[in-house]
């Protein structure tokens, strides 16, 4: 007997028969057959236990766990002795239909009808005892199939009938509801939306799998839908002939023996092949004036078979069946299904489709059809209904969406199409996982960084998880000298490491992937002192903003006290026990954290004190011939100033150096006089200097928009007096800012200072000597404070 195309399509070919059809396993679990007996209590787990149904598919056994997974909807522990799945199931699948006015009803002898048969059909399959497992099997598929189609022609005429009263409300609207994205096409909606046609189809959408995860409340509709090739069709299809073709067309085949009407169990071979176009069972048009009713499951659904279809008008009017391949296709409504003849061999059933892939079984199985086995019936529709709206509105699909969900063949499958669906998240981007954090927004941006938060994916004791800073540098940072910035990163992390004071920002961890480098730190939640002098500025009342351009509101001495001795302890602590200087303290590297605490951040810059450094604050480093009044530019700062004329031997001799660092606003005059970044602590005091007169006055000592008048400015320790600030105040700067360094204060005298004690010393008397009232630029000529402050020119 030639193996019908129906039940048969779901067969792995590769898979041993006699697992083929978990019905089989219970008929041979009743017989004496000891081999045949094993092979039931084996299959019999299939249908008892869907966590080795999902076991097989992962082991290569798509073949019975695509049959076990076509069972009824009900946990199979659920089904009684004696009592086989389909036809208990075909009962409840019955009276889930809601028994309003309009509601297409089934009344009992069409149950019986259907039940009844089934049950002959396997009766008499139980009767039968047949040694060939392989004929057996095709006998109680073919048997199986005819009654199916004879049943379901009857059903499908008491439909008809409650189906005609329902035709104008249909016309009137109707839901276009695309179940997979991945058939989702123009043709499809539009003829979807021509039409709710009758068609029989086992629905194996993997959606299914999905909903049968939550116990909600569901809303099988009446009608299962169609693909591209359905409806295109039936559009062209006089309607009125359409219900009567079908069950003729029904009853025709039922009455051939050797062609037993065909109940294909339908899914979608072309998924994931660029061989032909999508041949979708899920598209569905489902009419708004049709009625769904509610059922309320106790029990979610496991996986159904869908014996569903719609009504005229517009089915198929033809039916083809396959001459070359000597099995039947029940129509273009039926996906095109592989069939595994009694040569072995793959075949395709073929349907008046011409673009039916002509591809084994197996090459796309394993995408296609293992995780998507679990099949939807009108219930399916519903949550198709849903989840295709929700496609156009929700944020797109990543790999975290799935990660939350327990393990099940569903998640597996949907997780295939993250990569599909979803751009790939890159490292450095928020949402990646680094290490031991989850990267967040961006809060700062540096030369060759950018600076995100970042969140532990560990809680602390206290159930809280740790919020931290990640400073992020690509490998390749695209600057020409890369190399050099990659070495930078390398000493920043080496020495960073090393530091630990509370004024200083705690460095955490470093995670060195190809891509970029991570350094962990704690994080400062309340911004850099420039910030935090611009804030204050911006939130004065407009009759007591400043008005001098280019300025912020002073803080208050003592509060600028408060902060310049944190900052200078940290500074003192660096120089005198970490032999450490920093080269780049400005007020964007003395951080806020959210404890009310200031903080230095950015080693970057920062090296280990050389012998030079005794020089630096001893003999001085250049004769008294050295304070040219000519500006000087370091390679750093190379535009708008005069590169000293360098030898061969000097050029190369810099680039193995560091490169001068550093921000000029902020750079002492022996910095500025130097060809190479000096390692001298008495430059971290000129540039402490700078920031304890910004924060005393709202603006910066040295600036002019004309970066050689600023250079000059510098080098001849040329700046506005502070006259409104006290005179402890006006005597530190003017020793923080001598110009020759062996005369400048060290960290540690500038901590000892009167005013970094809040003593009132009345002997001090601050001339005017160093001060240029007024002077060239010093009010920064109209740029705004921000701009002004900037001090990276
Ligand atoms: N721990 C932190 N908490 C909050 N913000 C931070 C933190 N670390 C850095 N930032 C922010 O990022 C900015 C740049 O950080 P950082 O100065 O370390 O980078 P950089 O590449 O060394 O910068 P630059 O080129 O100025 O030297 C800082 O000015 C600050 O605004």
């Amino acid at each position: 007997m030639p193996v019908p195309p129906s039940l048969t399509s779901l067969r792995n070919p590769k898979a041993p028969h006699n697992i083929t059809n978990p019905h089989v396993a219970i008929l041979d679990s009743t017989s004496n057959n000891t081999n045949d007996s094993n092979t039931a209590d084996q299959d019999h787990h299939l249908l008892v236990d869907p966590e080795r149904r999902h076991q097989d598919q992962e082991q290569g056994h798509p073949g019975r766990s695509a049959v076990a997974t076509a069972l009824p909807s009900e946990p199979y522990s659920t089904l009684t002795d004696g009592e086989h799945p389909l036809i208990g199931w075909a009962h409840r699948r019955w009276s889930h239909q809601s028994p309003g006015s309009s509601s297409p009803k089934v009344d009992s002898s069409t149950i019986d009808k259907l039940s009844g048969s089934l049950e002959n059909t396997l009766t008499t399959s139980l009767s039968k005892n047949n040694n060939n497992q392989n004929t057996r099997t095709r006998e109680w598929e073919s048997r199986l199939s005819t009654s199916l189609a004879s049943t379901l022609s009857s059903v499908h005429e008491s439909f008809a009938h409650a189906s005609q009263q329902q035709q104008q409300q249909e016309e009137d609207a109707t839901e276009t509801v695309q179940t997979d994205r991945s058939y989702i096409t123009p043709h499809t909606t539009a003829t979807t939306q021509a039409a709710a046609r009758p068609h029989i189809s086992i629905d194996t959408s993997p959606v299914a799998l999905q909903r049968r995860r939550s116990p909600a409340t569901f809303e099988p509709l009446p009608f299962a839908h169609h693909n591209r090739q359905v409806t295109s069709k039936s559009s062209s299809t006089d309607s009125s002939n359409n219900s009567s073709a079908f069950s003729r067309h029904l009853s025709n085949n039922n009455s051939s023996n050797n062609t037993p009407s065909q109940l294909s169990l339908g899914f979608n071979p072309c998924r994931k092949t660029n061989m032909n176009p999508p041949t979708s069972i899920l598209s569905s048009s489902v009419p708004k004036g049709l009625p769904t009713p509610s059922t309320t499951l106790s029990t979610p659904p496991k996986r159904r078979m869908s014996l569903s279809w719609n009504l005229p008008p517009g089915h198929p009017k033809e039916i083809t069946t396959s001459s070359q391949s000597s099995t039947h296709a029940l129509s273009s409504a039926v996906p095109i299904l592989p069939v595994t003849s009694t040569d072995g061999q793959d075949h395709q059933t073929t349907t008046n489709n011409s673009h039916t892939p002509n591809i084994p079984f197996n090459r796309y199985r394993s995408k296609s059809f293992s995780s998507s086995v679990g099949s939807e019936d009108s219930f399916g529709s519903t949550f198709s209904s849903h989840r295709s709206n929700s496609l156009s509105t929700t944020p797109l699909v990543t790999s975290s969406s799935y990660s939350s969900l327990p393990y099940s063949p569903a998640v597996a499958f949907l997780s295939n199409f993250v990569d599909v669906t979803a751009p790939k998240i890159s490292l450095d981007e928020e949402g990646a996982q680094v290490g031991e954090y989850l990267l967040g927004r961006v809060i700062g941006h540096g030369g060759f960084s950018i600076v995100r938060e970042a969140t532990s994916i560990h809680m602390d004791e206290s159930g809280q998880v740790d919020r931290v800073a990640v400073k992020i540098v690509k490998t390749q940072t695209g600057a020409a000298d890369n190399d050099r910035v990659q070495n930078m990163l390398r000493k920043e992390i080496a020495i960073w490491s090393q530091i630990s004071h509370p004024h200083v920002l705690p460095f955490l961890s470093v995670e060195e992937l190809p891509t970029d480098t991570f350094i962990f730190c704690e994080l400062c939640t309340g911004g850099h002192l420039l910030n935090y002098l611009s804030l204050r500025s911006d939130s004065l009342p407009q009759s007591t903003t400043p008005t001098t351009p280019g300025s912020a509101k002073p803080l208050e001495e003592d509060e600028a006290r408060v902060i310049f001795n944190q900052v200078a302890e940290a500074v003192r602590y660096l120089h005198e026990e970490k032999r450490i200087v920093h080269r780049d303290i400005k007020l964007e590297n003395v951080l806020r954290h959210e404890d009310g605490t200031w903080k230095i951040c950015d080693f970057g810059l920062a090296e280990y004190q050389d012998e030079e450094a005794a020089a630096c604050f001893g003999e001085s480093l250049m004769t008294s011939s050295d304070s040219a009044s000519a500006p000087f530019a370091s390679p750093k700062y190379g535009a708008g100033g005069t590169t000293p004329v360098k030898t061969g031997q000097e050029e190369k001799k810099l680039e193995e150096e560091d490169i001068c660092g550093g921000s000029l606003a902020y750079s002492s005059p022996e910095q500025l006089r130097s060809h190479k970044p000096l390692r001298c602590p008495s430059s971290d005091v000129w540039s402490l200097g700078v920031v304890l007169y910004a924060l005393l006055t709202g603006r910066l000592p040295f600036q002019d928009e004309y970066e050689p008048r600023l250079q000059y400015q510098i080098l001849n320790g040329r700046y506005e007096d502070p006259a409104e600030c006290s005179a402890e105040a006006r005597d530190l700067l003017k020793n923080m800012f001598r110009s020759k360094p062996e005369e400048r204060w060290r960290v540690g005298q500038v901590k000892d200072s009167a005013w970094c004690k809040g003593i009132t010393d009345h002997s001090l008397s601050v001339g005017g000597d160093f001060s240029i009232a007024g002077g060239a630029g010093g009010g920064g000529g109209g740029s705004s404070f921000l701009s002004s402050f900037r001090s990276t020119l």
